[in-house]
């Protein structure tokens, strides 16, 4: 297994902090396995002892004996599933947090080349195979081999001939379970797939109807149902058709044992050479070899994919983390007169392709630079760079001389402030919304950086004021919510503010709200804004005109509007567009 893994590591920890559950859970696995052994023994002394010779002597004893070793068997079994419950959860929290702590360590270039489904699954469907590898799999198979050798040997002692013929009935029972357990298997997750099928068509539909009806494609949806419905109903009759006759083969399977064993030990042949007694155990012991047989099937083929499981886990565990170099920061905590230096930057995503190339500016304390630039030419790769969130593949980025890259993520929001279009909401009060339950930011401090923004208003309005549940989306508006995303930022101070395309989606007035906050805002703060709309940024100290990944031109709006073509031509034209 790999040198540095997680599963190990998280199972050693736990066995080491419940050594004695381990202990007790290792006690009951055996005392389990050998009272299921039981019953058959004393059904084969009643038997021989009492039954046979007609001899009622001690028969109500034995008789409570034989229900006190059912009882006692119930009795492992549940402690045994408890135990193992317990151990699997504590493996599984262990796992889980583990992974959460290498979560945040994380380089965030994975996660700009990872889907989040991936690592969503890593969390859930991965981790629980390794649960169900060391509760269900791997106990299961020591259980269940230890009792179908307990089964044998408990033949076996009754007649050497009766043992060899229990053996030489695993192989034709185990065969004979796994080739129905492998049909169902296979049904079952056809169906899974065709069930998964016909429901997304009905969310799809949902979902796209005034598509589906405005291009007519009514019709088309609707072969697509029936085409799915037909394969769902033809999968559910595969695993009815699997599961109605299992039970009956493996039934007849048995009563053919059975009655193998009597014609075999019956008087005139008597070929096995044992009593009535031994006959009913070995009846009874051959009745039990089929549970742990159809187990251990089921058990080795999902031991292949625990195993998955654990290599993926482990894989995640590899991922490389964010090495940060430590740093001093007491010179640029509460400081404003922060200058934040782009030095010949270079960036990108996949090895061939730079989306930055030489970037080199330098941003005074308390100046606004806005990035203007075709889509898709590194804008906001730019401001991700800027907070220290992707590392250059050349040059670097520094703050009064200290590399972004290296500032731990506690002390970001101390410096930088972002907003984008976009506004996350949290499980929490109004208040919450803003302060992200980060202890350091005081009541106050929220209140003031709503009132900056201009919504202290609307928020006393609301059912509980600052405290209002946040529980649905549309409590606040898309304006509103633009607003709320500047008091997030906002409400540490920070002294670099970080506005990513933010008035896009809004009419003009909230637009101008907006920029006016913002206006006032940049009397405290250096601003650097992405605007796609020259015409609605704030006001700005400097233009950096992006062009292929390159500086094309910088200057202050000024200078360019009468040196630069491509500045001029873009003010033009969206004169004639929105005015
Ligand atoms: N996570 C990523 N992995 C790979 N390539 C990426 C990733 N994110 C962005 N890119 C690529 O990097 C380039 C720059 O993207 P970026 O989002 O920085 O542009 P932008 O100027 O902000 O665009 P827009 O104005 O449309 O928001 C694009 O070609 C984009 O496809």
């Amino acid at each position: 297994m790999e040198k540095n893994s997680l599963v190990r590591e998280s199972i050693k920890s736990v066995i080491k902090k419940n050594f004695s559950i381990i202990l007790l859970m290792i006690f009951i696995i055996f005392a389990f396995v050998i009272s299921s052994l039981l019953p058959p023994q004393i059904l084969r002394y009643i038997i021989d002892n009492n039954l046979a010779p007609r001899n009622n002597e001690g028969l109500l004893l034995l008789a409570y004996l034989y229900m006190g070793a059912i009882f006692l068997i119930g009795l492992f079994d549940l402690a045994k599933e408890t135990l193992l419950t317990i151990i699997g959860q504590k493996i599984t929290k262990e796992v889980r947090m583990k992974m959460m702590e290498k979560l945040e360590k994380i380089n965030a270039m994975f996660f700009s080349k990872n889907e989040s489904g991936k690592i969503v699954s890593n969390f859930t469907n991965d981790v629980d195979a390794i649960n169900s590898m060391f509760t269900s799999v791997i106990i299961g198979m020591i259980i269940d081999c230890f009792k179908i050798i307990g089964v044998v040997v408990s033949i076996w002692l009754f007649s050497v001939k009766l043992g060899i013929i229990a053996v030489l009935l695993l192989p034709i029972i185990y065969y004979i379970t796994r080739f129905f357990q492998k049909r169902m298997l296979k049904a079952q997750i056809d169906n899974l797939v065709s069930v998964s099928k016909v429901n997304n068509h009905i969310s799809e539909s949902v979902k796209n109807i005034r598509m589906i009806k405005l291009f007519s494609k009514e019709s088309y949806m609707e072969s697509n149902y029936n085409e799915y419905l037909v394969d769902n109903y033809e999968t559910i009759e595969r695993v009815t058709f699997y599961d109605s006759i299992f039970s009956p083969i493996i039934l007849v399977i048995r009563s053919l044992i059975i009655a193998l064993i009597v014609i075999l030990s019956s008087e005139q042949l008597n070929f096995l050479g044992v009593s009535v007694g031994m006959i009913a155990a070995s009846i009874e012991l051959i009745s039990n070899l089929f549970t742990p047989i159809e187990n251990l099937g089921m058990e080795l083929q999902n031991i292949q994919q625990s195993i998955s499981g654990i290599y993926r886990v482990n894989e995640f565990y590899e991922i490389s983390e964010d090495a940060k170099d430590s740093v001093d920061l007491t010179n640029i905590l509460g400081s404003n007169n922060l200058s934040l230096s782009f030095n010949n930057v270079t960036f990108n995503y996949e090895d061939d392709k730079n989306v930055l190339e030489n970037i080199d500016f330098k941003i005074k304390p308390l100046e606004r630079i806005t990035f203007v630039g075709r889509t898709g030419v590194g804008k906001s790769t730019l401001f991700k760079l800027a907070m220290g969130l992707l590392k250059p593949s050349k040059g670097s980025i520094t703050i009064n001389g200290i590399n972004v890259y290296n500032i731990p993520n506690s002390e970001k929001r101390k410096i930088f402030g972002y907003v984008d279009q976009s506004f996350p909401m949290l499980s929490g009060t109004v208040a919450e919304q803003i302060s992200l339950k980060d202890n350091s930011v005081t009541f106050e401090q929220v209140k003031e950086s709503l009132d900056f923004v201009g919504l202290t208003d609307y928020i006393k309005t609301l059912e509980n004021g600052y405290n209002t549940e946040v529980k649905k989306d549309n409590l606040f508006s898309q304006g509103q919510k633009q607003l709320l995303a500047i008091a997030r930022a906002i409400v540490t101070n920070p002294p670099i503010l970080l506005l990513d395309e933010i008035t896009a989606s809004l009419d003009s007035i909230t637009e101008e709200k907006i920029i006016t906050v913002l206006q006032k805002a940049s009397q405290n703060h250096s601003i650097l804004t992405i605007s796609h709309r020259l015409s609605s940024m704030i006001s700005s100290d400097k233009i950096i005109i992006l062009e292929n990944g390159k500086i094309k031109n910088s200057g202050t709006p000024e200078t360019l509007l009468k040196s630069d073509d491509w500045y001029r031509n873009h003010i033009e034209l969206e004169k004639l567009t929105w005015n």
